[in-house]
């Protein structure tokens, strides 16, 4: 978990879809995209979703990776897209949360429409659309990075 943070949210494979299924809906029609571009890697997985729910079948990445190094966050840009701008396309990550991805996102394709599943305060005026708020203390667990585990029955665990 993160060191800024101090709850959780934790996300289903079930409401990971429900979200951006709700998303989707919101892209219509979906003929004015000419692709998807996800930023990797959070965004792949609501790029599946969104290009199978909107018959898109050219999909791009944008490989970002970030890291905090003397307490500043450094992004670096791997891989960039296919695009000059941006135009006609849809640039989809699962959050925003600083705020800091997005801002790259925005300056590499001005024309884009940029759309998460998540957002925090922080980040959400940098979305052109995103399906829930998330507080900005709270740390969003994605079902990809975890797995199902035993707990005991309640009763087993009274002091
Ligand atoms: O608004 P920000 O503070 O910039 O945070 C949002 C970014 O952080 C996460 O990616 P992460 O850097 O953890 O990498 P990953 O997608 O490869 O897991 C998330 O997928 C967003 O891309
Ligand atoms: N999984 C996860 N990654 C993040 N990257 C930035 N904020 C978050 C978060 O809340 N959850
Ligand atoms: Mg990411």
């Amino acid at each position: 978990m993160s060191f800024k943070t101090n709850k959780e949210f934790f996300v289903s494979w079930e409401e990971f879809h429900r979200a951006t299924r709700e998303l989707a809906l919101r892209q219509l029609p979906a003929d004015q995209w000419k692709g998807i571009i996800a930023v990797t890697r959070g965004g792949l997985v609501p790029a599946g979703i969104l290009a199978r729910e909107l018959n898109i079948r050219y999909i791009d990445t944008v490989c970002i990776s970030s890291y905090d190094h003397d307490s500043q966050r450094e992004l670096k840009v791997l891989k960039g897209a296919e695009t000059s701008d941006g135009e006609g396309f849809l640039v989809v990550d699962d959050l925003v949360d600083t705020g800091e991805t997005a801002k790259a996102i925005r300056e590499m394709f001005p024309k884009a429409k940029f759309v998460t599943v998540y957002a925090k305060p922080q980040g959400s005026p940098l979305v052109d659309e995103y399906v829930a708020d998330v507080e900005q203390d709270t740390w969003i667990q994605f079902p990809w990075d975890m797995q199902l585990n035993y707990i005991a029955p309640i009763a087993e665990s009274e002091a």
